[in-house]
C-alpha cells in the first residue's frame, strides 16, 4: 500500500489539485495516467508512476480529470480508494455544507450554508456557490461560475466558465452550460444550452 496521495491524471487540472493539496499540507507521493508517453515525467514535481492499474496500491487518492465521465468511471472501477477530498485554504465553505469524498474546492470558492455537494465534484477557482444548493455526483462548475440560492445541479453537469445560474433553477444530469450564460429558465437532462438568456444551442 503506497503512502501519501495519488493523483489520477497528469493534465493542467491535475496541477491544481496538487497545488490544493500541498496547500493543505498534504503529501502527493505520486500521478497516475493511462498514457504510457508521460510516465518517468513529473507534473509539478510529482513523480508520473505510471497508469490507474496502481490505483490497487493507493490508500488515498484524488481523480484529477476535467471529464466528468471519466471520474465516474474510474470512480466506479476502483471502489476500494479512500477518496479524499482536497479544499484549498483559501476557500471558504461554511461548516453546514456536506462535501462528499473526492470532490474538490479549489482557491477562492465560496459555498454558503446548508448546501449539500455530491462525491467527485469540482467546484473550481473562485465559484461560489450559494445557499441551499444540491451539487449532485460527478458534476463540475467552472472557473468563476455564480449559483444563486436554491440552485441544483443534477449528476454529471458541467457548467462553463463564467455561468450564472439565478435561484432555484435546476440544471439537468449530464448537461452543459456554455462558457458565460445565464441561466433563467431550468435545463433539461443531457443538454447543452449556450447565451444570456441560456438557450439550447442550435445545431445548423
Ligand atoms: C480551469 C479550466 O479551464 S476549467 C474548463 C472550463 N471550460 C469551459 O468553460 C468550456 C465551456 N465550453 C463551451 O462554452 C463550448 O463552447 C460549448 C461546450 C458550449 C460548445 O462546444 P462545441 O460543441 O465545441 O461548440 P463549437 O465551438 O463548435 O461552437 C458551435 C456554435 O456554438 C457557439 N458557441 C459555442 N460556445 C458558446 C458559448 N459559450 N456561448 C455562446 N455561443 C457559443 C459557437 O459560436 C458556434 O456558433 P456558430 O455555429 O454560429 O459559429
Amino acid at each position: 500500500m503506497t503512502s501519501g496521495v495519488l493523483v489520477v491524471g497528469a493534465g493542467g487540472h491535475a496541477k491544481v489539485v496538487i497545488d490544493t493539496l500541498q496547500a493543505m499540507g498534504q503529501t502527493v507521493t505520486g500521478v497516475l495516467d493511462d498514457r504510457s508517453h508521460l510516465w518517468g515525467g513529473t507534473v509539478l514535481g510529482v513523480p508520473v508512476l505510471g497508469g490507474s492499474d496502481l490505483l490497487g496500491q493507493a490508500k488515498q487518492a484524488v481523480i484529477a480529470i476535467g471529464s466528468n465521465q471519466v471520474r465516474q468511471k474510474i470512480a466506479q472501477a476502483h471502489p476500494h480508494v479512500e477518496w479524499i477530498r482536497a479544499v484549498h485554504p483559501r476557500a471558504q465553505i461554511s461548516p453546514s455544507v456536506q462535501l462528499g469524498p473526492g470532490t474538490v474546492v479549489f482557491a477562492g470558492a465560496v459555498v454558503q450554508p446548508d448546501t449539500q455537494i455530491g462525491s467527485h465534484c469540482i467546484i473550481n477557482t473562485a465559484a461560489s456557490v450559494d445557499h441551499d444548493g444540491k451539487i449532485e455526483d460527478f458534476v463540475h462548475i467552472a472557473p468563476g461560475c455564480h449559483l444563486a440560492g436554491n440552485v441544483s445541479v443534477l449528476e454529471g453537469a458541467f457548467l462553463g466558465v463564467g455561468t450564472c445560474v439565478i435561484p432555484g433553477m435546476s440544471i439537468g444530469a449530464w448537461s452543459t452550460v456554455g462558457a458565460g450564460a445565464t441561466v433563467v429558465r431550468p435545463v433539461a437532462d443531457h443538454l447543452i444550452v449556450v447565451g444570456t438568456p441560456a438557450r439550447p444551442r442550435t445545431t445548423p
